[in-house]
């Protein structure tokens, strides 16, 4: 069995009365890419705010990198890498000089710096100033600053937040690299494409509760309907239908129109991750 990276058992996070979180459970192996969605508020940000050690569980524990969140602190803190939203870069200085003083800031030596530029695919842009960066650039200095002491798990919150398509698709290049060379990354996102895409699993929160947790294939498959566009000739004109396979009222409609003669063309749609999620969870993302 491949080794479990971060495992949380009935983690749970109350603030006074809101319970935020309500006793989840769930693991993730070294190298995956596990993506948490939910609405606003639903409670991942609280998840992985336990999860890297900055707020206690008011119940349940979880372990990531094998130490316990609580009592391990130090160590955890020693083997995961955090990128949130407060960039706390610096503008005037170049990516280079924004790692080096990162490396002097947490004891970790300067030549580490090419390796992480080469990690995200930034040297060639290294000593350029900050300033003059896209949002996926900076991004990309945000996750080489957290590599920089060499983390075994990777907390990414909303990493495509504010890009455009194209940087969101070269971020999440480097986010399957890193996941190819053994990083375990556990990322939040509000863009289902995006968790399908680049998630081996991902997890639907709701109101602190895992309502959902397999690969986005497996979820397409159990809970996506699977449903034919038929585009039919109707008094001589073309005419396009939804039919839904999983009702047999539907099908005998379409057995009908096909024994009519009726039937030009028909195109299986697949379900997406989005639809899932709104049977699952009720409503759409944001
Ligand atoms: N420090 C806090 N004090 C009081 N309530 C909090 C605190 N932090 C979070 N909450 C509440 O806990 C719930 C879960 O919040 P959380 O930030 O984890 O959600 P989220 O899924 O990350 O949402 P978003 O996508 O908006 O970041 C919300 O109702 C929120 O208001």
């Amino acid at each position: 069995m491949s080794e479990l990276m971060i495992e949380a058992f009935e983690l749970s996070r109350t603030f006074g009365a809101k319970e935020a979180v309500k006793g989840i459970n769930f693991s993730v192996r070294r190298g995956e890419i596990f993506g948490f969605l939910g609405h606003n508020g639903a409670g991942k940000t609280t998840t992985i705010r336990m999860l890297t050690g900055q707020i206690d569980p008011t119940g349940g524990r979880a372990q990531v990198a094998g130490y316990d969140v609580v009592r391990q602190n130090r160590e955890l803190k020693q083997h995961i890498g955090v990128v949130f939203e407060d960039p706390n870069l610096y503008e005037r200085l170049s990516a280079r000089r924004n790692l080096e003083f990162a490396c002097w800031l947490y004891d970790v030596p300067v030549s580490r710096v090419d390796e992480v530029l080469e990690l995200v695919k930034l040297r060639d842009r290294a000593k350029e100033p900050l300033r003059t960066f896209s949002n996926g650039m900076r991004q990309r200095v945000m996750i080489a600053r957290a590599l920089l002491h060499r983390p075994e798990v990777l907390f990414l919150d909303e990493p495509s937040r504010g890009l455009d398509p194209i940087t969101a698709r070269d971020l999440r290049r480097t986010i399957a690299r890193l996941s190819q060379e053994g990083m375990t990354i556990l990322l939040t996102t509000h863009m289902m494409e995006e968790a399908d895409q680049l998630c081996h699993r991902v997890a639907f929160i709701a109101n602190g509760q895992l309502v959902a947790n397999d690969t986005p294939r497996n979820l397409k498959l159990q809970h996506g309907e699977r449903t034919m566009t038929v585009t039919l000739s109707e008094a001589g004109s073309l005419v396009e239908k939804l039919i839904h396979m999983d009702q047999p009222a539907e099908q005998a409609v379409l057995m009908q129109w096909m024994a009519e003669g009726k039937v030009l063309a028909v195109h299986s749609n697949e379900a997406t991750l989005e639809d899932v999620f709104v049977k699952i969870a009720g409503t759409r993302l944001a």
